[in-house]
């Protein structure tokens, strides 16, 4: 790939395209001429390349082990432990085993791989990496845009925290929640507390109407991973959108295999050669699951709309708009009518509605701070010698966590976090947890949808699926505010869409928390979980 960057690189460097009347041509030479770190020597490329492996080889062969010396990986033991364990000292065994193993072991390649990513950034005309990543979005104001949509979003993140922190206070007791303090980070039911649907069971405001989980039901009806990917291709194929081709059922893993270690985080993968598409991922038989299929086959439902472009094209209109393909048909498959059509069970509105913020509410400040602290290592206002206090210090003051035990220097938790050693971007997902109700509202819309906005299920429209095609067929072609248009009628990120498809569940939280007399937010900030010794 990176030879292949640098001979292209080299070519249409050559151009000064200023004069150049075709905006086309304009567009791919630019695109071509940012080598990345094709633009390291032969020697630091090799380096850079090698930290690189080595970091995502360490997360993925990492585990926490016992006494007893049985040992469990990531996935699906820990996993399912930070979901299901409802004992304090179970999950922060898991908690800061998973850190102990997959975070400490990678602190010194990371500080190398930053200066180097660096250093390619600066070689491609970047002030550090961290711009390099934000130009993908072609915004200049991309900042401000941001921090403005979580001024909006937060009040409505305080009312489920404040909400939630109530019901684990209930379960874990005075001395382990404080309810004016930040929640410790290893009770929400996720081991990074990114979606906190894992402890649905402790928040559901009615326990008695009908369960909002699916997955006894798939389990029930012996629903296999093959079965959850066919669900999810008839899902776009009811929209006039494409269906999988040979190669992609073929080729692809979809489930966990037993006679080799794989690397097991969902992934979608293009192979450039407008033939071969593939999904890998160790499905397990969960509505979750259920929701990941949705979200790797939007993926790949995006390379197949672009396929004929040139390849400099043949990516999202922005890293954003590739995310949220998959998640904007999910919210349709998560509505309880949806569920009902295909023989799982249903649920009341505010159940559902809470299940949906759990997941898309909860995660905001997490997909906002990921990118944050990352831009801030990068530009150097992090030195290595603060990585992990300045992590917490963005946990506390966008999440309003705190760890559950002591940590140091020695420490380094953002490690523990895939995308950090993978070396992937994630501010991708906070623009498409915005737009993807954007382009939810504007579908149903197409869809003629009556009603609530999260009762809308947009299966079998063509009317959506064409506006959602005619977008993904663009790629890259054109920049992103043309494509959001094309399917808002306006060119801004807004989270109005995200805020009215929640509005029912925000007034209930709101006389909920009245009634319990819950402050919002965390004032006594420097609350511990535990004695400081
Ligand atoms: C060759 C290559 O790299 N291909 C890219 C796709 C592309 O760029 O073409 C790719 O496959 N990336 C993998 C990544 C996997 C997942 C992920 O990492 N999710 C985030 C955030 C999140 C959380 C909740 C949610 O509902 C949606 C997202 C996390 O888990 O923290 C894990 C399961 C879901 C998505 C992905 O699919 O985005
Ligand atoms: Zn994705």
């Amino acid at each position: 790939m990176s030879a292949h960057t640098l001979d292209y690189g080299k070519k249409a460097r050559q151009f000064d395209t200023t004069d150049f009347q075709d905006a086309q041509v304009k567009r791919i030479i630019k695109k071509l001429s940012d080598i990345e770190r094709a633009a390291l020597s032969s020697q630091e490329l090799e380096e850079y390349n090698n930290l690189l492996s080595n970091m995502e080889t360490k997360y993925s062969v990492a585990e926490v082990c016992r006494a007893n010396k049985t040992c469990h990986p990531l996935d699906p033991d820990l996993q399912a432990i930070m979901a299901e364990s409802r004992d304090y000292d179970e999950l922060l065994f898991a908690w800061k085993g998973w850190r102990d193993a997959a975070g400490k072991v990678i602190r010194q390649d990371y500080k190398r791989y930053v200066e180097l990513a660096n250093k390619a950034a600066t070689l491609n005309g970047h002030s550090d990496n961290g711009a390099f990543w934000r130009s993908l979005y072609e915004t200049p104001t991309f900042e401000q845009d941001l921090e403005a949509l979580w001024k909006e979003l937060e009040p409505l993140y305080h009312n489920v925290h404040a909400y939630v922190r109530r019901a684990l206070y209930k379960k874990y007791g005075a001395e382990r929640v404080n309810l004016k303090g930040p929640i410790p980070a290893h009770l929400l039911g996720n081991m990074w507390a990114q979606t906190w649907s894992g402890i649905m069971d402790l928040v559901i405001p009615f326990p008695g109407a009908t369960q909002v989980d699916a997955t006894p039901a798939m389990v029930a009806q012996k629903w296999d991973a093959h079965r959850m990917f066919k669900e999810s291709e008839k899902f776009f194929t009811s929209l006039g959108l494409m269906e999988m081709p040979p190669e992609f059922w073929a080729k692809s893993m979809l489930e966990k295999p037993s006679d080799r270690k794989v690397v097991c985080h969902a992934s979608a993968w293009d192979f450039y050669n407008r033939k071969d598409f593939r999904i890998k991922q160790c499905t397990v038989i969960t509505m979750d699951d259920l929701i990941t299929v949705h979200h790797e086959m939007g993926h790949v439902q995006y390379f197949l709309q672009y396929k004929d472009q040139p390849v400099s094209f043949r990516d999202g209109a922005n890293p954003g708009f590739h995310e949220a393909i998959g998640d904007v048909l999910a919210l349709s498959v998560s509505t309880p009518k949806h569920l009902q059509s295909i023989g799982l069970n249903l649920s009341c509105d505010i159940n559902f509605l809470m299940s949906m913020a759990l997941d898309k509410i909860a995660f905001l400040p997490f997909g906002y701070l990921m990118d944050q602290w990352r831009w801030k290592v990068f530009d150097g206002r992090i030195p290595p010698t603060e990585y992990n206090k300045e992590w917490w210090n963005l946990r506390m003051k966008y999440q309003g966590l705190c760890p559950p035990v002591v940590r140091t220097e020695e420490d380094f938790d953002p490690g523990a976090k895939f995308h950090i050693p993978a070396n992937v971007p994630y501010v991708r997902y906070f623009v498409s947890f915005v737009i993807q109700f954007q382009f939810h509202k504007a579908l149903c819309e197409a869809a003629r949808h009556t009603g609530p906005l999260h009762t809308c299920d947009i299966y079998q429209s063509k009317e959506a699926g064409k506006l959602l095609g005619d977008v993904m067929k663009l790629g890259f072609s054109k920049p992103w505010p043309e494509a959001m248009a094309m399917i808002t009628n306006q060119t801004k990120m807004s989270a109005l869409p995200l805020m009215e498809y929640f509005q029912p569940l925000i007034t209930w939280l709101e006389k909920e928390n009245a009634k319990n007399g819950d402050v919002l937010g965390w004032p006594e900030y420097d609350w511990k979980p535990f004695v400081t010794s």
